[in-house]
């Protein structure tokens, strides 16, 4: 059959293919054929648009050419990466099959399918960050949540209401979220995540359950504490469901289920999550932030576990103070060394995913070896207090890849020389054969020489050609009888003798043996480390503490932070507090100090009522209180002398944004769903920080939101609040409420200009400088006269006005009722069933009388 009548759309291996395909409709078929995948069809378009591949037309189908593209095999993660990037799944249906096993085709299976959320290339992955993949069920009021990272192997389950989704969603920053394709709740939808929709048979929480026990090894769901979590049972059937079906096996490595309750978390919202800017500046760039201040981590693992860390932390201070402890340990006996050692450590949580899939490489159990055989060093760098028994996995594993695996193997095992020397004795033998070769070869030419008296005769080998004895012209005459012409060149022609055929023969069938050896081999290698999945992984959790924590004390003795202390009673008491980034930012710009500022909130003072001028400060202070909460809260050190807290439930924050377009909402309307928002959850628990409310509309309007929102968040609410504004008329407000305090920024004047001391000082601020600060903006000189004059005019008005209008004034009255009209009091007095005919006529009369 020609390669065109290959294509055509009868023929075995199109079927093949058009089989694949229907069990695939939704995704792009890559296809394996030799060192290429192919699409065809409307895939193939579809990818070289994507990919910008060449288009190819081959036989006919339906009268038509067949449309297909290719992609070389050695490139595909190249392209899986663009594709997975643009949001396209694809699914990759590999030969399976021995070549020429069997009459037709190649048996061709999709192996996987790769979508953004089940990821698990190493090169496709980013190391500091894992891929979620989430599954959320439940509509309306209520949603249960599953999620699990396929390269790491631990199941979350939680239940949420509807105002809580979005922190969620945004805590989670999942890859790609599953939902029920009949149910799909708005804030999936409104939100950037890839969303893939899944039939909604595959929710079902009976189904849920049956699957989680099954993948826990466990009778029931309740030694996890998860058996009355409906809901989150019904997204965890789809999530496993869409993860095997993606990764075409089950997952052994998945073993441990983690129930997150809501309420055991500090609430970190996502307006928090962004103002705050922990993991993403404002303008959606990774460095500075929070975390990119922390994570000094020295492996993969580390950082990711920091990044759970800094997005969970937990309401319950047990945890954040067991870190702190260990901080204070690794202080004190030093955390250099291990550190150092670290260094040194492979991704083995990722690697032990990859062994249960059954996908790991070469390279990766030579890193996986390396990272064993350093253990005892590890070990001896960790101070006594954190040694865990997963530090210490089973020798065997070790040993095995000592004798098993090459010392440098090849990337691929089907490129040979991964499995070592000496580990298989028929392996060996295979090998022996080809090595030998360069000995018998010499031999022969030697013979040969003698035998024939051609003194510059070669045997050589080339991939092409195989074996041959080259023979310049000079010798031709020399040739004997038995050598046979295999190919003739310019100057010299190459021959093949029946020994030398007999020696390829054999030569080359023992390298096809020897790599089907070794492929045996290498799976043989994989079967005994997924036996060992669970002690590996736990090796990772393990080497994922230690880093974290060494890395929080790094922190900490470079950075000079102190131990924060949690205590029963409510209040928030930091001594010379600093904002942790502005002061990086600060030192590595302008090599500027960092005005340290304390901050005591407690049972008595809930409010602080901070103005002052625009750049003088207020929003780093604000900001820096609720990182130092948040740091303390996840276990870390703090950028303080002191620091006292009491229980926290939620950080808040309600700061200036830029208009949300995409959902055509106004920066004013956002602002204000942004703080009604916070008044419906905040607690007397919470920290609450609003920065400049109310600026998003007319100065009355605003001002008088502002002092309502005060009002509530003082006398309702309770909660610690950082109130900054530049509304003046608000610094009256302590004056009335007995829990709020004024405090303010403080700047100098010097001639014209302003200098902003950035220091916190008792009391309110004596003026704003808003044109001060303008003429530091660079704006023109007579712009500056101009705006002045216009505010002392104003000032003169202001002065010279009524009394100043009582802004906190209890609110007015509602209007007296009116007097009852006397017709509808005759009527109310009517008793219908009671009166006799006569007695209506009367009372129609009355009412007459009345109306007149
Ligand atoms: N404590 C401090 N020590 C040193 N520099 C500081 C301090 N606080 C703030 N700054 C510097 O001042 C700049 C402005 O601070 P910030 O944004 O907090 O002012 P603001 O009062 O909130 O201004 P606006 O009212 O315009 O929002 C910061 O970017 C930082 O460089």
């Amino acid at each position: 059959m020609s390669p065109a009548q290959d294509f055509a759309d009868h023929t075995p291996m199109m079927q093949q293919y058009l089989r694949i395909k229907a069990e695939h409709p939704d995704v792009l078929v890559l296809y394996r054929m030799g060192d290429f995948y192919e699409v065809f069809y409307d895939d193939a378009r579809k990818a070289a648009a994507l990919l910008d591949l060449t288009l190819t037309q081959r036989g006919q189908s339906a009268g038509e050419p067949v449309v297909m593209a290719g992609v070389p095999v050695h490139a595909l993660e190249s392209y899986l990466s663009k594709l997975i990037k643009l949001g396209e799944p694809v699914a990759i249906a590999e030969q399976v099959g021995e070549v020429g096993a069997s009459k037709g085709p190649v048996e061709r299976k999709v192996v996987r399918v790769v979508t953004p959320g089940t990821i698990t290339d190493t090169e496709l992955l980013a190391d500091k960050q894992d891929a979620v993949l989430l599954a959320v069920s439940g509509s309306g009021r209520r949603f249960g949540l599953a999620w699990l990272s396929i390269t790491q192997g631990e199941i979350g389950l939680s239940e949420c209401s509807e105002a809580e989704l979005g922190g969620w969603l945004a805590r989670l920053s999942p890859a790609e979220i599953l939902v029920d394709r009949e149910q799909v709740p708005a804030q999936v939808l409104a939100g950037r995540w890839p969303v893939t929709k899944r039939p909604g048979w595959q929710f079902d929480a009976q189904l849920g359950t049956r699957k989680l026990c099954e993948q826990l090894r466990a009778q029931s769901l309740q030694g996890f504490n998860a058996q009355d979590l409906h809901l989150a049972q019904t997204a965890a059937s789809a999530l496993l469901a869409f993860a095997e079906h993606t990764q075409g096996r089950s997952l052994a490595h998945v073993q441990s289920l983690r129930v997150q309750r809501a309420s055991e978390l500090l609430d970190l919202p996502p307006a928090t999550q962004r103002n705050l800017e922990l993991t993403l500046t404002l303008r959606g760039e990774t460095s500075p932030t929070l975390f990119s201040l922390l994570d000094t981590c020295r492996t993969g693992m580390g950082s990711r576990a920091l990044r759970h860390a800094l997005l969970h932390p937990l309401r319950d201070r047990t945890e954040a103070q067991t870190r702190h402890t260990a901080i204070a340990e690794l202080l004190t006996q030093g955390y250099e060394a291990l550190r150092e050692s670290l260094k040194h450590v492979s991704d083995v949580e990722r690697i032990a995913a990859r062994i249960a899939l059954r996908q790991v490489r070469p390279r990766e159990l030579t890193g996986l070896r390396a990272t064993l055989q350093h253990l005892p060093a590890i070990r001896a760098a960790t101070p006594a207090a954190l040694q865990s028994p997963g530090l210490q996995p089973p020798a065997d594993i070790l040993a095995l890849l000592e004798r098993a695996i090459a010392l440098e193997p090849a990337l691929l095992p089907r490129d040979g020389g991964v499995i070592a020397d000496g580990y298989d004795a028929d392996l060996d033998e295979l090998r022996g054969i080809q090595s030998n070769c360069d000995g018998f070869l010499l031999d022969l030419e030697t013979r040969e020489r003698a035998r024939t008296g051609i003194q510059n005769l070669r045997v050589q080998f080339n991939r092409v050609h195989g074996f041959y004895i080259e023979v310049t012209s000079s010798g031709l005459d020399k040739v004997p009888m038995d050598y046979q012409r295999r190919q003739t060149l310019k100057n010299a022609e190459r021959f093949i003798t029946p020994e030398l055929k007999a020696f390829e023969d054999k030569a080359l069938s023992a390298q096809e043996r020897a790599l089907a050896r070794e492929k045996l081999l290498y799976e043989q290698v994989i079967d005994a480390l997924h036996a060992q999945i669970g002690p590996l992984s736990q090796l990772a959790r393990s080497l994922a503490q230690l880093d974290l924590l060494a890395t929080l004390a790094e922190r900490a003795a470079t950075l000079g932070w102190c131990r924060p202390e949690f205590v029963a009673q409510p209040c928030i008491e930091i001594e010379a507090g600093r904002h942790p980034v502005v002061q990086a930012r600060l030192a590595e710009t302008s090599g500027a100090e960092f005005m340290p500022n304390d901050c005591r909130l407690d049972a008595r003072t809930r409010m602080l009522v901070i103005t002052g001028p625009n750049m003088g400060g207020k929003s780093t202070f604000m900001r820096q209180v609720a990182l130092i909460a948040l740091l303390a809260a996840m276990g870390s050190y703090v950028p303080a002398t002191r620091c006292r807290l009491g229980p926290m439930d939620a950080i808040h924050t309600r700061i200036g944004a830029a208009d949300d377009l995409a959902n055509a909402q106004s920066t004013f309307m956002l602002e204000m769903t942004e703080a009604a928002a916070i008044l419906h959850a905040a607690t007397e628990h919470s920290l609450v920080l609003m920065d400049e409310i109310g600026r998003g509309t007319s100065t009355f309007d605003g001002l008088a939101l502002a002092s309502s929102i005060a009002t509530h968040l003082h006398d309702k609410t309770r909660a610690f609040t950082l109130f900054a504004t530049h509304y003046f008329e608000l610094t009256e407000f302590p004056a009335k409420h007995r829990e709020a305090q004024n405090w303010h920024v403080s700047a100098v004047e010097s001639g014209e200009d302003i200098v902003f001391l950035h220091e916190l000082q008792a009391g309110p601020a004596s003026r704003s400088y808003g044109v001060q600060v303008a003429r530091l903006a660079g704006m023109p000189a007579s712009l500056i006269r101009q705006a002045r004059a216009t505010l002392e005019a104003l000032e003169a008005r202001s002065t010279a006005g009524d009394e100043q209008f009582d802004l906190f004034a209890a609110p007015p009255a509602p209007p007296p009722a009116s007097e009852p009209d006397p017709i509808q009091a005759a009527l109310t007095a009517l008793d219908p069933d009671t009166l006799t005919p006569r007695e209506a006529l009367d009372a129609i009369y009355r009412l007459k009388a009345l109306a007149r």
